[in-house]
């Protein structure tokens, strides 16, 4: 809560006029989330806007062999734009007996989302729920028959495939009660989560490569404030204007400036219903081994 607190202060340094209030949420454990929830149905009687950007990518492996071949393949541009074929990851079990990653990335900002509903879902004002996805999101990597991922080792993809599916879902379900759900891919950021791929000193040398790279794929944003740049144009957008099927990428070209662009997405929307449905009966499940 230090750096919560923090960056409270630096919030209301900047804008002295506004209202800033933190809150304590372990989208990873099923209880806090249930509890955070019911915090701020006290605290609010309507939310405008809810951003899931939380996200986790632990043990990251880089397979060096793949890398060193897509560099030298005609796939060249999509392994730097999507890191497709190159990265896995090691998961683990958390204590409510769920995979950290599928429930980080997806399970707890879903369950989140159903609680906050009667929130989000008013008759007078629209709502927007933005999830920060990622170009890393491959369909290849996602089963139904393995929501949680457990028989695989990119869960990260896997996660962030789901939760382009569940957006989808969330605008069938939700759009006539005024409620939107959109995804975004920031780029590639140096943040704590890119640092667990590569030490930070490293990716500190290889910046003027990839300012380089920035060129022929603008979706190297690089800093922070870049990929947040479809999160702020998603909240300047009337959300009845906005496409359930696209994603908005962050992108910033060759010579620094940020933009966002919609891409359509690899969207089966029967799948997005039965994953819906699917994470229904998951809900069910943990719902009741808490009574
Ligand atoms: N960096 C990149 O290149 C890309 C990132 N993304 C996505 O962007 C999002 C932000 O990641 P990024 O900033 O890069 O990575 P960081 O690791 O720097 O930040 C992750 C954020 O998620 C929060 N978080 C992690 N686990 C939990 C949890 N169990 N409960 C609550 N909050 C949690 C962290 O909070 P705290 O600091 O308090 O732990 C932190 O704010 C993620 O969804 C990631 O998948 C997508 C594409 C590319
Ligand atoms: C020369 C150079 C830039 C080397 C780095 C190679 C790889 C470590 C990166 C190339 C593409 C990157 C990428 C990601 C991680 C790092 C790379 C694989 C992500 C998977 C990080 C998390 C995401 O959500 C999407 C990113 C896509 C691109």
């Amino acid at each position: 809560m230090q750096r919560a607190e923090a960056a409270r202060q630096a919030l209301l340094t900047s804008h002295p006029e506004s209202e800033v209030a933190v809150l304590k949420l372990d989208v990873g454990s099923i209880r806090s989330v249930l509890h955070a929830a019911q915090e701020v149905k006290l605290r609010y009687n309507r939310l405008d806007y809810l951003y899931l950007n939380a996200g986790i990518m632990p043990n990251p492996q880089l397979d060096i062999k793949a890398f060193f071949k897509g560099l030298f393949s005609s796939n060249v541009i999509s392994m730097f734009a999507t890191g497709e074929g190159i990265l896995t990851q090691k998961d683990k079990t958390t204590s409510d007996g769920l995979q950290e990653v599928f429930v980080t990335n997806l399970f707890g900002h879903y369950l989140l989302v159903r609680e906050l509903e009667p929130l989000l879902c008013q008759p007078e004002k629209t709502s927007q729920v933005i999830w920060t996805s990622s170009s890393n999101a491959h369909r290849s990597a996602f089963s139904l028959e393995d929501l949680q991922h457990l028989r695989g080792t990119e869960p990260y993809s896997s996660s962030k495939y789901a939760s382009d599916l569940l957006s989808v879902a969330l605008n069938r379900k939700h759009n006539q009660q005024g409620m939107y759900s959109s995804v975004i891919c920031p780029g590639l950021v140096m943040t704590n989560l890119t640092y667990g791929i590569l030490p930070s000193f490293f990716w500190t040398l290889i910046m003027p490569i990839m300012w380089l790279i920035r060129v022929f794929t603008n979706t190297f944003t690089l800093t922070p404030y870049n990929g947040a740049e479809a999160l702020f144009w998603l909240f300047m957008q009337k959300p009845e204007s906005l496409d359930a099927l696209v994603k908005y990428h962050s992108l910033t070209s060759g010579l620094g400036n940020n933009y966002t662009q919609p891409h359509k997405m690899d969207i089966d929307e029967d799948m997005s219903e039965a994953l819906y449905k699917k994470l229904q009966d998951l809900e069910d499940e943990v719902r009741q081994r808490l009574n």
